[in-house]
C-alpha cells in the first residue's frame, strides 16, 4: 500500500475545479453551517415510534434504557455531526407535514421514516407514502429508507412477518398510486435500539451519503491483504458507526464484537492515564501518531494497575465479555514531555479525564495454547476514525512490525481522503 495510492484514486481537487466529493444541489447536499457544508438527513415518523431514541442513542451515547424519558418533540431539531463527512439530522415532531416543514425536500441526501413494527395501520403507511412520493418527484436521487424499529419488541417469528407485511403494504400503496412509483428505490431495515442491528442500518445509511467510500474500501481491502486480516472495519469512534470496511461480507456477530470492543475502549478511556507521559487530548492528536506502543503502565482513578488487571465486569453498557478487555492498550507519548522514569514509580494523583484516547490496543479471542487464536486490534487512525481489525494471533504476535507498517500507510491514505473531503466541504 503506498500513501500516494489515495490520492491518485480520489484525484485531489485542484484550485478552481469544483471536487468531485463536492455535494451538489442534485443530490440534496447542501447545507452551509459552520463554514461546512453539511449533508442533511430527514429524521420522520409517527408519535413515539423511537426518533429521538434513535438519535439519541447513536450520536450522545444515550444507554438504551434511558430513552423512556425522553420528551415528546414539538419542534425541528437539527442535529450537526462530525464523522467522516459533516452531517445534519433533522428530528421531526410527529405532526410534521409535507406543508409544514420549512425546508425542500431535495435539500435533504436522505429520508429516514421510522415506524413502530408493531404499527400495521394505514396512518404510518399513508404518511410515509406521502413523503416518498414528494420526495422522489423532487429528487428522484434522495436516499429512502424506512427503519422497521422495536424489533425487539417481538419474538423472531412475529417480527419476520411483520416486517415484510410492512414492506408490502408500503409497495402495493405505492402502485395504487402509480405504477412508476413502484419502481422507487426504498430500503427497508429492522432495527432496535437494544442490539446493533441500530448501528449496522444507519452504518448503511451513512454509507450512501459518503462519496470517497469507495477509495476508503480500497485501502482497507489492501491492508487486509497485506497484513493477513479476516476483516477490517474503519470506524467513526463516537457514534460506533463504521464509516466503511473491506470487501468480505460483514457477518452480525464480527460487527458486534468490534462494536462492542469500541464501546469499550471508549467507556474506558477516561479512566485511564498514562504514567509516564501526558497524554493527549483528542482535538491535540498530532496526524503522526506514533506507530509503536511506548509505554505500558497506567493508573486507574482507584490506583495503579496493570494492563492485564482484571476489571469488575457487569457494569452498564460494558460488553458483558471479559475476553473484550484490553490485553494491550498503548498511550502515546507527549512530545512536550518525555518518559520519564521516575515519574512511574511515583503514585501520581487518580484523575478522571475526557477525552483521552488509546491509538492502539488489542485483545485476543478465544486464546490457544499454540497461538492459533484471533485478535481483535484497534488502532485509532484520525481523531474521529479508528481502525477495528480482526489478524490470526500468530501474525499479529511474530509479525508485529508488518501490521504496523501497513496500519501507517493506511492512515496516510484516510487522512489524504479526510483533507480532500474537508476541502471540499469548507465554505470559501
Ligand atoms: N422496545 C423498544 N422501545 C424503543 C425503541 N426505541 C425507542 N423506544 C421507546 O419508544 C418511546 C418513544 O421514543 P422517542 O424517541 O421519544 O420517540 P419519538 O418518535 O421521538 O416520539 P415523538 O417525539 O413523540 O414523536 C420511548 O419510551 C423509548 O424508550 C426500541 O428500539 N425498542
Amino acid at each position: 500500500m503506498t500513501p500516494s495510492r489515495a490520492s491518485s484514486h480520489i484525484g485531489l481537487a485542484s484550485p478552481g475545479v469544483q471536487s468531485p466529493l463536492l455535494p451538489t444541489a442534485a443530490n440534496g447536499d447542501s447545507l452551509v453551517t459552520d463554514n461546512v457544508i453539511r449533508t442533511k438527513v430527514l429524521l420522520l415518523g409517527l408519535r413515539r415510534v423511537g426518533k429521538t431514541s434513535i438519535q439519541e442513542v447513536i450520536f450522545k451515547d444515550l444507554p438504551p434504557k434511558q430513552t423512556f424519558y425522553l420528551e415528546t418533540t414539538t419542534r425541528v431539531t437539527q442535529l450537526p455531526v462530525d464523522t467522516v463527512i459533516p452531517l445534519e439530522i433533522w428530528d421531526c415532531p410527529s405532526t410534521i407535514t409535507l406543508e409544514t416543514l420549512d425546508a425542500p425536500l431535495n435539500q435533504f441526501s436522505s429520508i429516514i421514516f421510522v415506524i413502530d413494527i408493531q404499527e400495521l395501520y394505514q396512518p404510518a403507511i399513508a404518511k410515509l407514502v406521502d413523503f416518498v412520493i414528494a420526495a422522489y418527484q423532487e429528487n428522484p436521487g434522495i436516499h429512502l429508507e424506512v427503519f422497521v424499529h422495536k424489533a425487539d419488541t417481538l419474538s423472531e417469528e412475529y417480527k419476520t412477518d411483520n416486517f415484510r407485511h410492512i414492506q408490502q403494504r408500503v409497495l402495493d400503496e405505492l402502485y395504487d398510486i402509480s405504477v412508476e412509483y413502484e419502481q422507487i428505490p426504498i430500503n427497508f431495515h429492522l432495527t432496535s435500539i437494544y442490539d446493533h442491528s441500530l448501528h449496522e442500518a444507519f452504518s448503511k445509511v451513512l454509507h450512501k451519503l459518503i462519496d470517497s467510500l469507495p477509495f476508503l474500501e480500497d485501502l482497507l481491502n489492501v491492508f487486509c491483504a497485506n497484513s493477513q486480516a479476516s476483516k477490517a472495519f474503519l470506524f467513526d469512534s463516537a457514534s460506533r458507526l463504521y464509516v466503511a470496511t473491506d470487501a468480505s461480507p460483514v457477518d452480525q456477530p464480527t460487527h458486534g464484537l468490534c462494536s462492542d470492543y469500541l464501546h469499550m475502549l471508549n467507556s474506558f478511556g477516561p479512566l485511564y492515564r498514562s504514567i509516564s507521559a501526558s497524554p493527549l487530548r483528542q482535538h491535540e492528536l498530532p496526524l503522526d501518531i506514533p506507530t509503536s506502543p511506548v509505554q505500558l503502565e497506567y493508573s486507574l482513578s482507584t490506583g495503579t494497575h496493570t494492563p492485564n488487571t482484571p476489571f469488575a465486569s457487569g457494569s452498564p453498557h460494558l460488553p458483558s465479555s471479559p475476553s473484550l478487555l484490553p490485553q494491550h492498550i498503548s498511550i502515546p507519548p507527549s512530545p512536550a514531555s518525555p518518559p520519564q522514569a521516575s515519574q512511574s514509580n511515583t503514585p501520581t494523583k487518580p484523575k478522571l479525564k475526557k477525552g483521552l484516547f488509546y491509538p492502539s490496543a488489542s485483545a485476543s479471542l478465544s486464546p490457544t495454547s499454540t497461538g492459533a487464536g484471533t485478535t481483535l486490534t484497534y488502532r485509532l487512525i484520525t481523531p474521529q476514525l479508528a481502525l477495528l481489525a480482526l489478524l490470526p494471533t500468530t501474525v499479529f504476535d511474530t509479525r508485529r512490525g508488518l501490521v504496523e507498517y501497513n496500519v501507517v500507510f493506511f492512515r496516510e491514505g484516510v487522512q489524504e481522503i479526510c483533507d480532500v473531503e474537508e476541502e471540499a466541504r469548507r465554505r470559501t
